[in-house]
Order: C-alpha cells, then structure tokens, then sequence
C-alpha cells in the first residue's frame, strides 16, 4: 500500500459548482467533500456528465468553485494552503511550483520537439541549467520508451506517443500533486499499463499524490482509492484487495 501518512496533502470542503442560469442551470458539484493523501494515487470515476472534470478542475486550481475550500499541504508541510483563498498570482505560483497536469487533449507546444517539451518545464518550473534539463527530459523519455523520437514534433507523433509526452511533461519536474485527465484514453493497455505503473511508482515511491479521472475500470487494481461521481455527489468505493504489481 502506499505510503500515506496520517495527515491529508489535499483536502476538499463541500465544494460546489453549477453552471449557467434559470433553465439551463446545470449542478456539476453538491457539496463535494473529500482527502487524498501523500503517496496515494486516487482514481475517481463516474457516468458523461457526472462532474469530474469540474470537480479535477477546482481541486487543481484552475477553475474556481462556487462554495467549499480546497486544502493543501504541499512538501509535507504542517498548515494547509486555500488555494482559492489566496490571490491569483500566488495561485499561479503554487501551480507552477507543486502541480502538475496531464490533460485530455496533451496541449503539446506544437513548435517544440518532445524533449524540449521536457526541458521547457525543468528550465522554467525548476530553474535547471539547459543540459542538466536536457539530461532529465531525456532519462524520463527513455522510461516511457520514446527516446528515439526525442527529436519528433506533435505533428508527426501518434495520438499515443502525444499522451506519453505529455505524461513525461507532467511527471518529469516531481510535482506534489499530479492531476490527470484520462491519461490512458489514446493507449493499447499495453502502453496504458505502462503509464499506470509510472504513476503508481510517482505516487509510491516519491510520495506524490495522484488524482486520476477515467473511466477505464482496468485501472482499478492499481490504484489506492477509488471515488464515483454521481449528478455531482461523491462516494468513496471499495477497491480490489489484490493490489497489482506489488
Ligand atoms: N463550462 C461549462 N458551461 C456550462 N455547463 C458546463 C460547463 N462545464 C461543465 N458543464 C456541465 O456540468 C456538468 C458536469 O460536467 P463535467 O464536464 O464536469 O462532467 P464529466 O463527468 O467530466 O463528463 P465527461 O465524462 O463526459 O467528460 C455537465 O452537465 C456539463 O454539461
């Protein structure tokens, strides 16, 4: 099992979101409560429509919630942050700093090749010189077996080895926190698995905590938590015994 401890790294306090006016009002989010801990990987699923990608949004501090507090605890640290109780500037800074995201659509800089996809975030996020940048973008895309097209663009990438970099993009710089969009989507489960496992071991090894929105029911061994979401209210599931891999 992951090595939790016994305090959570985020913390989400009756949360809630709609969207839109009078007949078109939508409740995305009632009253959304839950803790996620330090070296857990958390998957939370739930029908088209159900919320989770308001509820992925607001607990990464992109999108703001019309009530409820997120609470976060970056680096072990003893006193919880509001991240939307600080000022936008601060907010962005703590994203830069503690966050990273893997997004449904890759948002890959269509100018850069894959590596420089790697090393745009190690320069900027992590302030590292251009050759050690270049050394760790590369160690990590060696791990998700694209070393060889280090050179490629997006435009020339296959919508898998697209999804593998911008996994590679996310993991690479050791966020606290990892918000992941349906990182499997794009990938045989071969690849998928792969993946998995890569985000097993950020959560497990490096104490990570991992918050992954899919509705691949494959993925439910490897994970530690598993929440569903339902016309925006969440429940904690049980998941699997046999953990896999371990
Ligand atoms: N920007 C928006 N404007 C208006 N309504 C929205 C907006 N974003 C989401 N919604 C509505 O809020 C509800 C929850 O949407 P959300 O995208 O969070 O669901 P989801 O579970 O992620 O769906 P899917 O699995 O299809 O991606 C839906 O009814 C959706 O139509």
């Amino acid at each position: 099992m992951a090595a939790a401890d016994n305090l959570p790294s985020l913390r989400a306090v009756h949360l809630l979101k709609t969207f839109g006016d009078g007949a078109s009002q939508r409740t995305a989010l009632r009253k959304v409560s839950l803790n996620l801990f330090p070296g857990q990987l958390a998957l939370l699923m739930g029908p088209s429509g159900s919320g989770k990608s308001t509820l992925l949004a607001i607990l990464s501090g992109l999108l703001h919630p019309d009530g409820g507090q997120v609470l976060t605890r970056p680096n072990d640290q003893t006193s919880f942050v509001d991240i939307w109780g600080i000022s936008e500037a601060a907010r962005d800074d703590f994203r830069r700093k503690h966050t990273g995201f893997i997004f449904q659509g890759y948002n890959l800089f269509p100018a850069l090749s894959a590596s420089q996809q790697l090393e745009i975030v190690l320069k900027w996020g992590n302030n590292l010189s251009p050759g050690e940048a270049r050394r760790q973008a590369e160690e990590m895309l060696d791990r998700l077996g694209l070393l060889n097209q280090r050179h490629k663009k997006p435009a020339a990438m296959s919508g898998g080895e697209k999804q593998r970099v911008a996994i590679g993009r996310a993991l690479v710089k050791n966020p606290t926190f990892l918000f992941a969009d349906e990182p499997t989507s794009a990938l045989d489960w071969e690849n998928g698995q792969a993946v998995i496992q890569l985000l097993r071991d950020a959560a497990h090894s490096r104490g990570a905590t991992i918050f992954v929105v899919s509705h691949d029911a494959r993925m439910l061994p490897f994970v530690d938590v598993c929440f569903h979401l339902d016309d925006g209210n969440l429940e904690e599931h049980e998941i699997p015994l046999v953990v896999a891999g371990e």
